[in-house]
């Protein structure tokens, strides 16, 4: 993978941050499952929670590469920390794709600023996978839409100030009537969160559910055309899973330098368990693993940085499943190379096991990846 000079330099700040902010609290973020909002500033300084902002607006331009690297560097310690890289993804990229100029001379300075959390709102108790069967809707009441429903997961959303809620604009079926609304959480009446879900692992990074009663969003806050909005979900997720990869690299990394590290030191036998072929076996599987996801994962990154949208859904489909099929066994194997110390909160294999296993299910289950990629095989 070449990076340029700009993106090495970024490479090289972000891994100095993650060791000078992220490694000291990782274990306690875990523990204490709290949300480590001292990082906000310094991310905010730095560009890390704005990365898609572009120039123009203030922003720091970032491409799917850099967001990458980000994320990499960051879940080497702490998943949930590299999660709050990029955190304005999932609201910025519909805007700066489908909004119209008002909305982003509106709204993208602001993100701009770096002090400003958002969050998307897609999933509903009984629509994950299924994006089209949600059920909230939005009523037009003159210059306003009307928004009742219940959204699920949502990440990050009762410390966000703005959330980007997906909702129908009738009540067909289908994907033809899906619009996004921006919506001002904190100062819009009717808007209200359910309790952070008590999750396995990522813990520190909020999901909570979102009741909708009446929430009256202005006109000039709705994406684009009515009804077209579906396309902007799939847009924000074809660019987000690759970023989620990327965390899953970061994961293994970290994983597999605490195995290599572990087996050099502790002794059995009269000799360190690093000599013996069983060990170094796993640990060889772990870097080829973790080598030929890197290559997947930024193969998909420089699609993403070309506008390539066409091959990027496919890609991004398969770095994001490939790269977290790999997180999770290589953390297992992390695990087990430090035995028992491993299964406890000594060490922080454990934890990097538990972070992994989220990355198979959030922004898409892998199963709907591979489902992704057939219809992309079977369409060509
Ligand atoms: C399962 C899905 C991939 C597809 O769903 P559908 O089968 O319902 O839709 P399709 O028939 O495939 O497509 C309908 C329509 O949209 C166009 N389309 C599809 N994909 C794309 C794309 N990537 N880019 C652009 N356009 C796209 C397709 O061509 C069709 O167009 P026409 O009608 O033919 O014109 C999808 O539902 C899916 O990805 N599901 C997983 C959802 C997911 O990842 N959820 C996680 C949400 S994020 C999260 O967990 C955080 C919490 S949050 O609050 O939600």
């Amino acid at each position: 993978m070449h990076l340029t000079e700009e993106e090495v330099a970024f490479q090289d700040s972000v891994r100095r941050m993650a060791e000078t902010h992220v490694a000291p609290i990782a274990a306690e973020i875990d523990e204490n499952d709290r949300f480590p909002e001292e990082l906000v500033p310094i991310y905010g300084d730095m560009g890390l929670l704005q990365l898609w902002v572009p120039e123009e607006y203030g922003g720091p331009g970032a491409n799917l590469t850099m967001v990458c690297l980000a994320r990499e560097e960051i879940a080497k310690h702490s998943e949930t920390c590299a999660l709050l890289a990029g955190l304005n993804s999932m609201f910025a990229l519909p805007l700066i794709h489908f909004g119209t100029q008002e909305q982003k001379d509106r709204m993208l300075p602001l993100l701009a600023k770096g002090r400003t959390l958002t969050a998307i709102a897609l999933s509903e108790p009984d629509a994950g996978s299924d994006v089209s069967a949600m059920r909230t809707r939005a009523v037009r009441d003159g210059d306003h839409y009307v928004l009742n429903g219940q959204k699920q997961w949502c990440s990050f959303g009762s410390v966000a100030d703005y959330i980007m809620i997906f909702a129908k604009t009738d009540d067909g079926g289908g994907v033809s009537n899906i619009s996004p609304f921006m919506v001002d959480v904190k100062n819009t009446p009717g808007v209200t969160f359910g309790r952070n879900e008590r999750k396995m692992g990522m813990k520190g990074s909020i999901n909570v559910p979102i009741f909708l009663e009446n929430v009256r969003v202005p006109v000039e806050n709705m994406l684009g055309e009515e009804g077209k909005g579906f396309r902007a979900a799939m847009r924000a997720l074809d660019l987000n899973r690759p970023a989620i990869a990327a965390a899953s690299l970061g994961l293994a990394e970290g994983a597999m330098k605490l195995a290599v590290d572990y087996a050099r030191q502790r002794k059995q036998f009269g000799k360190a368990i690093a000599e013996f072929q069983g060990i170094q076996f796993m640990l060889a599987d772990m870097a080829m693993q973790i080598e030929a996801a890197r290559g997947l994962v930024y193969t998909c990154a420089r699609a993403g940085d070309k506008g390539d949208f066409e091959q990027l859904s496919m890609l991004a489909s398969m770095a994001k499943c490939f790269a977290s099929d790999m997180a999770m066994k290589v953390t297992t194997d992390a695990v087990q190379i430090l035995g028992g110390y491993g299964y406890v909160k000594d060490y922080p294999a454990e934890r990097m096991m538990r972070d992994a296993k989220l990355n198979q299910i959030f922004e898409g289950t892998n199963q709907i990846q591979r489902l992704i990629i057939a219809r992309n095989l079977l369409a060509a």
